[in-house]
Formats: structure tokens, sequence, C-alpha cells
């Protein structure tokens, strides 16, 4: 059945690990202690204290214990969704106050400039928070892409190495999975993705395979006429 969505990662896919690694996440860690004491009564901010706090099985810990736990998450890239929905607030100020552009690769805003202009529904799947991901996009160094992609999609819709989570996804598309590539530099991710039933393409931006997936290193080589 030929292709009529794309989904895509992020980090490692559309975009450098470099800029994810180097740029935002010291950037989080640098803010998020300020912010997190300054808005911790705020109902957005409280909430995702409070899933910390269930999430690290420590209930009754201060704000400045939860500070120290999200410092540590950070250090040890943990996907947690409280995390990168407080990530994604952080961020959201640096990019406001133009000290944060989003890293895209060119040959990625191209295809899907293209892709888009052909017809195909675009898609994110990331472990960044929904606004995170609007932002790298919508803040990018090649301008404003948003108005590219259909809808986003983060950790809310489940892990990224679990099937589940791309049926669920496949579901709020609309689309049963065959129609669906999926984009991403994680073999694990491309696994589950097939088990439930998408189409899928590694990225090895350095070069190499990601076992049992047909792998490029550009989004200039993926042809989609062959799906
Ligand atoms: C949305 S940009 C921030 C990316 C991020 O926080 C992250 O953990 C990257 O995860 P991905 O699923 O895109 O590899
Ligand atoms: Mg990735």
């Amino acid at each position: 059945m030929p292709i009529k969505a794309i989904l895509t990662d992020i980090e490692g896919t559309t975009s450098a690990v470099s800029f994810v690694f180097d740029v935002l996440f010291p950037f989080a860690a640098r803010h998020l202690p300020e912010f997190v004491l300054a808005r911790a009564d705020e109902p957005e901010v409280a909430t995702q204290l409070d899933a910390v706090r269930r999430d690290s099985g420590e209930p009754d810990a201060s704000v400045q214990r939860v500070v120290e736990i999200l410092l540590g998450w950070i250090a040890e890239d943990r996907k947690a969704t409280p995390l990168k929905a407080l990530q994604g607030m952080v961020w959201e100020q640096g990019y406001q106050a133009g000290q944060l552009k989003g890293h895209v690769y060119p040959d990625a805003v191209e295809a899907l400039r293209r892709w888009k202009q052909e017809g195909y529904d675009l898609y994110v799947y990331s472990s960044g928070s929904i606004q995170a991901q609007k932002l790298i996009f919508g803040c990018s160094e090649a301008g404003d892409l948003s108005p590219l992609f259909s809808g986003y999609f983060d950790t809310t819709s489940g892990p990224k190495r679990e099937a589940d989570s791309y049926r669920r996804i496949a579901s709020a598309i609309g689309r049963p999975g065959e129609e669906i590539l999926f984009l991403s530099d994680v073999v694990q991710e491309l696994d589950a993705a097939r088990e439930a039933g998408l189409q899928t393409v590694g990225l090895a931006r350095e070069g190499g395979v990601l076992d049992g997936h047909e792998t490029v290193a550009s989004f200039a080589v993926i042809d989609l006429a062959r799906f």
C-alpha cells in the first residue's frame, strides 16, 4: 500500500544529536532551577513537579529536591514525561529571547517541504514535549517550518520503543500503519514501529546500518515512490 503520511523522529533524524546534547540540554540544566523555584506554584508547573515526585518514588520531596532529581534526569537523558514538559517550558523562554534557534538539517528541510508540496501529511513523534517540538521547527535556523506539520506526538502517546505507541499514533492520524512511513535513528524505535505495521527508514547520519531496516544518511536519498 503506498504511503500517505510521514512520521519523523527529531534527535538524530531531522536534527543533530549535538544540538540536543550540547545546546538544548545544557540550556535546560542552567535555567531549570531558577525557572522551577520561581514558578513552582503555577498550576502547569506544579502538576509536573507532582509527577516528578510520583515517578521518582519521593512523594514528599521539597521543590529543591525535585530540582535535584530533574538535573539528574537531564544528565542521564531520562525520557521522563514531566522532565520533557518542563524542558519545553524553559526552552520556550530561550527561543523567545532569541538565545535558541532550532537545528534542522538542510536536507530534511528540503525534503519535508517537497513532500508536503507533493501531498504527503507530515507528523512528528519525539520524546521531547509537543511544545518543544513546535519550538524547534517553529523557531528553526531555516525559519518557521511549523506550517509543514499536520500533528505532533510525544511520550503522552507512549514510549518510543513500544509498538502500542505507534498503534495509538496511527489511529490518531486516521490511517492504517502501512500508509505511514516512520523515520528514526534508533533501531528499537524502528522495530516497534514495524511491529505496529508502519513502514520504516533508518537515518544514520554518520553512516552505518540500522539492523533490519533500510538505512540512509540523508533525507535527500529517500524515495517515497518506492513504498
Ligand atoms: C523536541 S527537541 C528536544 C528533544 C528531546 O528532548 C529528546 O529527548 C529527543 O528525543 P527524540 O525522541 O527526538 O530522539
Ligand atoms: Mg532520535
